[in-house]
């Protein structure tokens, strides 16, 4: 790949994600404290809160400003029709307030602020653009305004997730993590204090200085963490931008794996047999979001096991940023039966064999496919 190709892109999608993680951060914030009304039901009865719209609005937005709204292709997971109700009309109005806030403070991230604060219609055009579908011609800009919506309600970890795809190929990949700090404990613990200690750990000044935006750009081989930016700073770049990189245990007994908090998301019995066969004998990290892919690209863990119910068809925002980094930073990710994702098909994974299995190096993934193969027939799945 030209050297070059992409960097105005995976620049503008670094600073605004760094963007509107700053807008989650204050919602989140809010959320816990004081107004759980910010939370709505879709139909499939997941949440949705004012957040995942108003990263929708703005990240629409400032691409669209950026490279030409006629031309540019958006798919994202959020609609307007839960917003559009004549019974959330308070909610929504909560979204153009917390789009235009956010959107005033662009230039502090190096982007730009519309000249005049955006409407309601304009606000849920912004939204409303991203129904692309995708498919194997084309760029197309994908994106989870708030992935682990669960984790993002209950106080714990979430990302905001943007890629690029290019002629069915991930490109760009760019996953904000706000409360992901630089210690992998806080995966695990950071949840629990906050609902323990809710006064005092938003009263500290440290509260929220935490997370990190992730990045990369194929066939680069690299992957960068910035730190986020706070307070009144400004982000300039590199912004201290690190090299990550996939963490080099082989022993399946020191390695660390991941899986979805929730049972209905993935199947726990089934990849804790896996885990026995092939000797990993930590506990499973259970982290919502694709959090799990940063952990893995960043050497906090070593393996992401997903095995959705059947009938149940992964979708490209959920994996597209996390699956690059993974790759880039030195790792491995395939479906169950080894074979690449698909990013070429549309809003779906197609053609996903059972599962995905995303690993740091090529011997524990080895150990991991060969397992589901010993065990599928035998399991209920
Ligand atoms: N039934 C079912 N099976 C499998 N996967 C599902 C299912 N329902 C939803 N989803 C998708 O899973 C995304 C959340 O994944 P997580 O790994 O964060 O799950 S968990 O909250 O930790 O259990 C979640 O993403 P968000 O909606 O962005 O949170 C969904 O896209
Ligand atoms: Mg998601």
């Amino acid at each position: 790949m030209e050297r070059n190709k992409y960097d105005l892109e995976l620049n503008v999608a670094v600073r605004v994600v760094h963007l509107v993680c700053s807008l989650c951060q204050k919602v989140q914030k809010q959320l816990l404290s004081t107004n759980p009304h910010q939370v709505k039901s879709k139909d499939d009865d997941s949440p949705v809160t004012v957040a995942d719209w108003s990263v929708q609005a703005v990240v629409s937005w400032i691409l669209s400003e950026t490279f030409g709204r006629q031309s540019i292709s958006i798919v994202a997971e959020e609609d307007v029709h839960a917003l559009s109700k004549p019974e959330s009309a308070n909610l929504l109005s909560m979204v153009v307030n917390t789009v235009n806030e956010c959107l005033r403070e662009a230039p502090r991230f190096g982007l730009k602020s519309p000249v005049e604060v955006l409407g309601t219609s304009q606000v849920l055009n912004a939204i409303d653009r991203c129904k692309s579908v995708g498919g194997p011609v084309g760029k197309h800009w994908v994106l989870d305004p708030i992935d682990g919506t669960l984790g993002f309600v209950r106080g714990n970890q979430y990302a905001v997730a943007l890629a690029l795809i290019d002629k069915g190929e991930v490109v760009i990949g760019v996953l904000g993590c706000p409360n992901y700090a630089m210690k992998k404990n806080w995966l695990v613990n950071h949840g629990q204090q906050y609902r323990v200690m809710p006064e005092l750990s938003m009263a500290s000044p440290t509260w929220m200085e935490k997370g990190c935006v992730l990045y990369t750009k194929r066939g680069s081989c690299e992957a960068w963490k910035q730190p986020l930016v706070f307070g009144d700073t400004n982000l300039v770049w590199p912004n201290s931008a690190k090299l990550i990189r996939v963490s080099s245990v082989e022993d399946p007994a020191l390695a660390t794996f991941c899986e979805p908090v929730e049972e209905a998301n993935s199947n726990h019995s089934f990849t804790a047999g896996l885990a026995n066969t092939v000797g990993l004998s930590k506990q499973p990290l259970r982290v919502h979001s694709m959090v799990k892919y940063a952990a893995i690209a960043q050497g906090d863990a070593e393996i992401f096991m997903k095995f959705a119910r059947a009938g149940y068809k992964e979708k490209i925002w959920d994996h597209a940023a996390g699956v690059l980094l993974v790759q880039e930073a030195g790792g491995v990710v395939t479906d169950a039966g080894g074979h690449p994702l698909n990013f070429s098909r549309g809003i779906y994974l197609e053609g996903l064999d059972r599962g995905i299995v995303a690993c740091s190096g090529v011997k524990l993934h080895e150990k991991l496919v060969g397992a589901v193969y010993a065990s599928w027939d035998s399991s209920n799945l």
